[in-house]
């Protein structure tokens, strides 16, 4: 755990290189190269290649016909999952439909000053894939927080790919979110050859539109490389927050969310800023002692180790300044005038405001989908919603009169651009 005062003669520049740009692949990790051998090889040998990569990495051999969930896995996962879990999903699709409702984009039309009417309309996309990690942890959420936002905007084709278990199997409750939240087919691969097989379409899987959800590095660096071929929500990757607090927040709260987002493990990042050297000691004692109450501690002491900082800042401007140029995935603030300081906040996902904002209802249920961008992506992407299920059109309809107020600049643009076939069919209309 790195931990750093502003009167330390390393802060300055540990503080700078907090400023990110996203790279999915960790700087020499190659991460780039695999992938694009990966992509090609799906793109030349289709299933063959996608087989083979689920063996070597997953240790699973598929086929065309073991490739898709089938309807008695659907049925046995629709028995085995408990009432709790499915009371649970339902309560997180139901949020999760509302907040969509809102933030879809809604047809309009106006007209402009020459009297056009014009106008936008929105309609979902035809087939779209969602990817949903299932390397360290059964992410059930994250079914929800992909799927469940294309079926509320009336996706009629959402193909999933989750990777499976060496025996073939799925988590139940995965598969059952899945299914919940309108899934119409699920392969059981991950990694970049799922991301390929749905973007480029193989002998059995017929290519989607445009994908979405979160990933390890492999998933995100292949979502990057395969944009043109499809678009994409955003560049999710390992989990991440940043808590910006001062002296009248509480320690044992603090530390909890930090470790709850550090025991995704792996690449995740938590990081702590504050003018408090106080709380910043009650932090540091917190975290040791939860850490070491919890089950996943292994991914923690990794985490702790090689992915936390703590800051002691100059002021809470300053811990705002430094949020701003890292791009947090979740950011919490407890600070004294929050909704001041909230104004300044401009390039996290999430941003949980107050003491008793958990993240972990945001993780989990309150509505605003926790597929969020990581790794400074925050500065060029927002988060999944709604709307980037929709394709949008411009409309653009005239009578005669807006035709003929229309031609005047028409014509001027015709003769500057030197496009007088341009002029000609609206003249052609007025004459
Ligand atoms: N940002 C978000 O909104 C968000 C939400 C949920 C999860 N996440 C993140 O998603 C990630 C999930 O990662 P995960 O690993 O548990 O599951 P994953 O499903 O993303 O990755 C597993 C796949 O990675 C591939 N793989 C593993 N090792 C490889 C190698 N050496 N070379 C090539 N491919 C390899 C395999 O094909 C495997 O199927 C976590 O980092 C988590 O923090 C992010
Ligand atoms: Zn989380």
């Amino acid at each position: 755990m790195k931990v750093l005062s502003h009167k330390d003669a390393a802060y300055a520049r540990f503080v700078k290189k907090l400023n990110r740009r996203a790279v999915p692949g960790a700087a020499g990790s190659q991460v780039e190269e695999i992938v694009s051998s990966i992509v090609s090889d799906v793109q030349k040998r289709g299933n063959a290649a996608v087989f083979e990569y689920t063996e070597k990495f997953d240790g699973l051999r598929l086929s065309a016909k073991s490739l898709f969930v089938s309807q008695e896995e659907i049925d046995e996962a629709y028995a085995a999952v408990d009432a709790d879990v499915k009371k649970a999903v339902a309560a997180s699709r139901r949020n999760i439909h509302a907040f969509a409702k809102r933030s879809m984009r809604k047809d309009w039309k106006a007209k402009n000053r020459e009297g056009v009417i014009v106008g936008e309309r929105f309609t979902p996309y035809d087939r779209v894939g969602v990817y949903v990690p299932g390397g360290k942890a059964p992410l059930v959420s994250s079914a929800l927080m992909t799927a469940a936002f294309g079926q509320a905007t009336g996706v009629p084709e959402i193909l999933a790919a989750t990777p499976a278990g060496k025996d073939g199997k799925i988590n139940p409750a995965l598969l059952y979110a899945l299914v919940e939240s309108g899934a119409t087919e699920i392969i059981k691969v991950g990694g970049a050859q799922a991301i390929a097989a749905m973007a480029l379409g193989t002998k059995s899987v017929l290519p989607v539109e445009k994908i979405f959800g979160p990933g390890n590095s492999f998933v995100v660096e292949a979502k990057r490389q395969l944009v043109g071929a499809v678009s994409i929500d955003l560049l999710p990757g390992p989990s991440e927050v940043l808590i910006v607090a001062d002296k009248t927040a509480n320690a044992q709260f603090i530390a909890a969310d930090m470790l709850a987002q550090a025991e995704h493990g792996g690449d995740s990042v938590i990081g702590f800023a504050t003018n408090s050297k106080a709380l910043l000691n009650k932090v540091e004692k917190e975290l040791e002692k939860q850490a070491a109450e919890l089950s996943r501690e292994k991914y923690l002491r990794e985490v702790l180790k090689n992915g936390t900082f703590c800051l002691l800042t100059k002021s809470i401007e300053e811990a705002v300044e430094i949020c701003n140029a890292f791009a947090p995935e979740h950011l919490s603030l407890v600070v004294e005038n929050e909704d001041c300081w909230l104004d300044q906040i401009r390039t996290a996902g999430a941003i949980y405001v107050g003491p008793l904002a958990a993240v972990a209802v945001g993780d989990f249920l309150a509505g605003p989908s926790h597929t969020l961008p990581t790794g400074g992506s925050g500065k060029s992407f927002s988060g999944l919603r709604a709307d980037q299920f929709q394709r949008r059109a411009s409309i653009v309809r005239m009578d005669q009169q807006a035709l003929q107020k229309s031609l005047p600049a028409v014509e001027t643009f015709s003769r500057v651009e030197g496009l007088d076939a341009h002029g000609r069919s609206v003249s052609i209309r007025v004459e």
